[in-house]
């Protein structure tokens, strides 16, 4: 039976040329030009992919994603973006969209991206189904997309040496870190580390998971607990059991959903909704998120007492542009499964496009470069990828003072730099009264630590208190 795709997007050409295409390699497609109608599509029928325009007439990416995840939560979803929205597409990330494709489309890297994300999508599903067993289990080489890769940065070592030191114990991590850093890579790795590496990895997207079906999803429930509970079905906890589970975007969790993980830790104990049973579970317990947790907990939007059981180790990852050493060794990388799946053989990268790379401010962290590399693999003819087959933004957005010439706008650039060191001393000024100048209580509002956080002191002339 072929694959069903729902595009939803109010450009009808594209509709039809997307269609079009999508049809002729193999795929099932349905249209839909505005976000209501997608959902009445979505009611009645069951897609495996949906290609949805960020911009709609009639509701917003992330409202269309919301509601989308409540009516199809196992269909993988990807995001249409133009390129100058990428910085807030991103954030769809947070709300379960599995990738993004920017305009114009391009339909090689387009039917790359789309197998690619279904075929990811199913395996998850089959996993959270208990249908498939485990990768390690099926002693089948991982795919070269999920193989992990190290960053050659400061950070990204000291990230290494905290995974080869935790991965063996069964302390809980939370790993922090704006979308797109790597946090589920890097949880995996760290399961991949510890005993439990022939057993489950369930990745639970709570960002994703629908208020009303979060519980069900990670507890389970009997048949006739509620309306649609047709049958007996486990949760996420009782099929990770043995192995680990990797709860992203853990503050999005609804605080009765909160409470029962929190019970889950403590008893080693889970009760299915609608259950009598206590069911003993072993389960390691990875979080993350990429939202202030601390702030969360002020405003009484998170247990304390659950971050601290989730929190046993912190792992933070900082963003690709404050790890320049990593830019181009993950670029590399993607370059590589770039000229895999769209069949190319470029070789490298002109100096021009490392320096537009090193100065890029990537948003999107790591997703946003393996885009970056893959649109410009697909549209290079020659051996190294050039300016010319990277998006505008980029080339302008990143223009360093010794490409853009002048002097008036070096100095410009200076006064920018000034401007952000500015913002940086309000925020560290901010968080010292926040915190009453208790600096451990400071640091980890900035997120920093306190080494940093003294050097800051230092250089900004903050009187130490
Ligand atoms: N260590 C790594 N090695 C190779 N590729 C990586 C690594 N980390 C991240 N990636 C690439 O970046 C993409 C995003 O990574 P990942 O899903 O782990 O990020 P995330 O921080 O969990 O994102 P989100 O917050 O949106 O869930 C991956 O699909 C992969 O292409």
């Amino acid at each position: 039976m072929s694959q069903k795709i729902l595009v939803i997007d109010d450009d009808q050409d594209l509709c039809k040329v997307l269609s079009n295409f999508l049809k002729k390699s193999n795929y099932e497609v349905d249209v839909a030009y505005k976000a209501e109608d997608g959902l009445k599509l979505l009611r009645s029928n069951e897609y495996d992919l949906i290609l949805c325009d960020y911009r709609l007439p009639d509701m917003t990416g992330v409202d269309a994603l919301q509601r989308i995840k409540v009516l199809s939560p196992s269909a993988a979803v990807i995001i249409i973006t133009g390129y100058s929205d990428v910085q807030t597409a991103v954030e769809t990330f947070r709300y379960g969209a599995n990738d993004y494709v920017t305009k114009p489309l391009y339909p090689d890297e387009l039917l790359v991206t789309v197998k690619e994300t279904i075929q990811k999508n199913q395996e998850k599903n089959d996993i959270r189904a208990g249908k498939t067993p485990v990768k390690s289990e099926k002693k089948q080489e991982a795919p070269a997309t999920s193989k992990f890769i190290h960053g050659s940065s400061k950070a990204s070592l000291k990230v290494l040496e905290h995974i080869d030191l935790i991965g063996p114990t069964d302390m809980s991590v939370l790993v922090i870190g704006e979308t797109g850093t790597g946090k589920e890579f890097v949880s995996n790795s760290i399961h991949q580390k510890s005993d439990r590496a022939g057993k489950p990895f369930i990745a639970i997207d709570c960002g994703a998971l629908p208020k009303e079906l979060a519980g069900s999803e990670l507890f389970g429930h009997m048949k006739g607990s509620f309306t649609g509970a047709i049958s007996d079905k486990p949760g996420s906890f009782e099929l990770a059991n043995g192995g680990t589970i990797f709860l992203d975007e853990i503050g999005n969790l609804s605080y009765e959903n909160q409470v029962k993980l929190l019970r889950v830790i403590q008893e080693r104990k889970i009760k299915r909704i609608g259950g009598q049973k206590d069911i003993d579970i072993d389960v390691r317990i990875i979080a993350a998120t990429n939202e202030n947790l601390t702030e969360a907990i002020k405003e009484g939007e998170f247990r304390e007492d659950l971050y601290h059981r989730i929190n046993e180790f912190k792992i933070n990852l900082l963003p690709l542009r404050e790890r320049k050493n990593d830019i181009m060794t993950f670029a590399e990388h993607f370059l590589n499964l770039s000229n895999q799946s769209l069949k190319k053989n470029v070789q490298t990268f002109s100096e021009e496009v490392v320096n537009h790379f090193l100065n890029y401010q990537w948003y999107g962290n790591l997703r946003e470069l393996n885009n970056v590399v893959k649109r410009a693999v697909l549209l290079t003819t020659g051996d190294a990828v050039q300016p010319s087959a990277l998006p505008d933004e980029i080339i302008h957005a990143s223009r360093t003072p010794s490409q853009s010439g002048s002097d008036e706008s070096k100095e410009e650039n200076l006064t920018l730099k000034a401007a952000s060191e500015e913002a940086e001393k309000e925020a560290i000024l901010n968080a010292l009264e926040a915190s009453r100048y208790n600096k451990s209580k400071a640091a980890e509002l900035l997120e920093i630590d306190r080494k940093t956080l003294y050097n800051k002191l230092k250089q900004y002339n903050i009187q130490d208190y």
